[in-house]
């Protein structure tokens, strides 16, 4: 076991939060029943461990004295219980019971807001009684506390229910399906906010992102992902859009000016206006089209992204970024034009191929280095399944979790560097860690090398001219080649001389003049900073040390 690596701590499968009467327990039941896990309800275990019941211990010891054994009991059950957990009413309002949720959403908890009609809420929390808070006008009183605990709810919970008019077993369903899917907001001061919701079965709000304005989709896809397309296409019809469907070349050939111009010109032959909007489906070439082509149509059209590729899901598809190649090199022309929406469907990965999906893998390896720790552990325990993933038979495994965390993770480090540097003039940098080296790579081999494998031996590469600096040791250097290693990534290369490396290396799009510029890690994952122009002989002498 590495040094890098952090136990993974047991937690409950969903933490349920609302107001008195939304429902907390008879719905955190049903959602423990339909899932076999355990249920357990925070005022029940207090009761059992007090030795009385709720209203008899508020009436000998007080408020004060109840918030303080419920503090500690729900710290103890968020460390240590696996099943679905109810809390009482008013207990996100401790502080302490604030500071413990966050951990455990950092952890990757679901705390979700049972949010009930009032009316339907006040009612069904006036039934049987035992609910001393309420005591005296118990709607005034129920108003009151709503009034005060909605924002604190809001804010504590990482999953947000609506339940009005749902019966205790479809609010249990939905819970079900709101937990499994998994949402990042990418937000900034430059950015129209967009949301990246990723899980099985999230093309399905493809008509809810689009809104109600479009009446012409473009959906640009390419032939491999024909069966993703085709569902796209049937929703798209469903919610009353008319669909023209554009077929583009698969991989990098889609991403040429002779694909858009086609694009422009049958957009223009059919009419589409600055209303309409366009749907990107596909691997990261094909979402870099479409992005690029909803940038430039009546110079800016609503799109959204449903990437199919591990690599489109984490890194292609957010961010902004859209563009096409020219003979001179890769993402030459483009343009810095935000989503409405990004759908990281996990059913679209049944069909990725195992290798493409693996390229993926350096992308979110990266994001564990320079952001989130967390990543590294994980996918340091996966390593096995990641490697040997399957997309048809990987649909309800453990692995598919496995995956959307580290999906959501590394979209989450995607949008924290993005969204106070859109326009990559520092921070947003950090997210190419690796890809000095990589780019060259890439170039080198004809892009007959995939990206994420060329980044991942970049990495090794800046680790290495790294240590030989003196940020990192050498066990974090020896860390790289081996979690990258195990995860079936490359991490050395001898396809080209050095002088040709440092060529491509100075035109790099961080080099600043005749400068090198490199980003490393100093001291440890997590800790970037920015290396300008460092001497000639550890840039050679990194290079010997990737090369075998
Ligand atoms: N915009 C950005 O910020 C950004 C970031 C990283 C990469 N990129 C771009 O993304 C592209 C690389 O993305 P990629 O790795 O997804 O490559 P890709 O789009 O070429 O897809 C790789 C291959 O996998 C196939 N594929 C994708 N999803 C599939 C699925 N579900 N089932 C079956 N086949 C599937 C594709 O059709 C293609 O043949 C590059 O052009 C790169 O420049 C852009
Ligand atoms: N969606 C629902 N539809 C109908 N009755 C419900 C629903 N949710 C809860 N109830 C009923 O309302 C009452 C209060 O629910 P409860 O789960 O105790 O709320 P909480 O734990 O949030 O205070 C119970 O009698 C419960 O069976
Ligand atoms: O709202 C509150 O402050 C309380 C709600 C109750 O739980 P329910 O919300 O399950 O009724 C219970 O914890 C206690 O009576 C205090």
């Amino acid at each position: 076991m590495n040094a890098y690596k952090s136990r993974r701590a047991r937690r409950p499968h969903a933490v349920i939060i609302g107001m008195m009467g939304a429902g907390k327990t008879r719905v955190g039941k049903e959602v423990a029943h339909m899932i076999h896990v355990p249920f357990a309800d925070a005022d029940l275990e207090i009761e059992r461990e007090v030795g009385m019941k709720i209203p008899q211990y508020f009436e000998r010891y007080g408020e004060p004295a109840f918030r303080r054994v419920e503090a500690d009991l729900i710290a103890d059950f968020l460390e240590d219980f696996e099943g679905v957990f109810s809390l009482g009413g008013g207990a996100p309002m401790t502080p302490s019971t604030q500071d413990a949720l966050a951990d455990y959403i950092a952890r990757g908890g679901r705390v979700v807001y049972l949010d009930a009609d009032p009316a339907e809420a006040m009612e069904r929390a006036n039934r049987g009684g035992g609910r001393p808070m309420l005591n005296g006008d118990a709607n005034a009183r129920w108003k009151k506390l709503f009034k005060e605990r909605d924002p604190v709810f809001r804010r504590v919970a990482n999953v947000h229910v609506h339940t009005r008019g749902l019966t205790p077993q479809g609010a249990a369903k939905k819970v079900i399906d709101m937990v499994a899917q998994r949402t990042v907001h990418v937000t900034g001061a430059t950015i129209e906010p967009y949301d990246v919701a990723i899980g099985e079965g999230t093309m399905g709000h493809l008509v809810e992102v689009l809104g109600p304005k479009p009446h012409k989709i473009a959906l640009i896809h390419t032939q491999p992902v024909q069966r993703h397309s085709d569902r796209a296409r049937a929703l798209l019809r469903q919610g009353g859009y008319e669909v023209s469907e554009i077929l583009i070349p698969d991989a990098e050939p889609g991403k040429t000016i002779n694909v858009a111009n086609g694009i422009w010109e049958r957009l223009g032959e059919e009419g589409f206006t600055r209303s309409d909007a366009v749907v990107g489906v596909g691997g990261g070439a094909a979402t870099d089209l479409a992005g690029f082509v909803a940038a430039t149509w009546m110079r800016g059209v609503r799109y959204v992204n449903c990437p199919t590729s591990l690599l489109a899901m984490v890194d292609a598809s957010t961010g902004g970024k859209t563009g096409i190649n020219t003979p001179q090199g890769k993402n030459l022309v483009g343009s810095f034009y935000t989503p409405a929406g990004v759908l990281a469907d996990m059913r679209a990965l049944v069909t990725l191929p195992n290798d493409i999906f693996i390229e993926g893998l350096g992308e979110v390896a990266k994001s564990g280095f320079i952001r989130d720790s967390e990543i590294l552990s994980i996918l340091e325990s996966h390593a096995d399944e990641l490697r040997g993933f399957d997309g048809s038979s990987f649909l309800g495994t453990p692995l598919e979790d496995v995956v959307a965390e580290l999906i959501e993770r590394t979209v989450t480090v995607k949008a924290y560097h993005v969204s106070s540097d859109l326009k990559e003039k520092g921070l947003r940098e950090f997210l190419n860690y690796g890809h000095t080296l990589g780019h060259a790579i890439e170039k080198l081999e004809h892009f007959r090398w995939r990206h994420g494998n060329a980044v991942a031996v970049g990495m090794v590469y800046a680790a290495e001219l790294a240590h030989i600096l003196g940020y990192i040791d050498q066990n974090l250097v020896d860390y790289h080649r081996s979690l990258l290693g195990s995860l079936g990534l490359p991490t050395s290369w001898n396809g080209g001389s050095f002088d040709e490396v440092l060529a491509l290396m100075h035109r790099d799009k961080k080099a600043r003049g005749n400068m090198l510029r490199f980003v490393v890690l100093d001291g440890g994952p997590g800790h970037m900073v920015h290396l300008d122009n460092p001497p000639a002989d550890a840039v050679e002498e990194a290079f010997r040390r990737i090369q075998q």
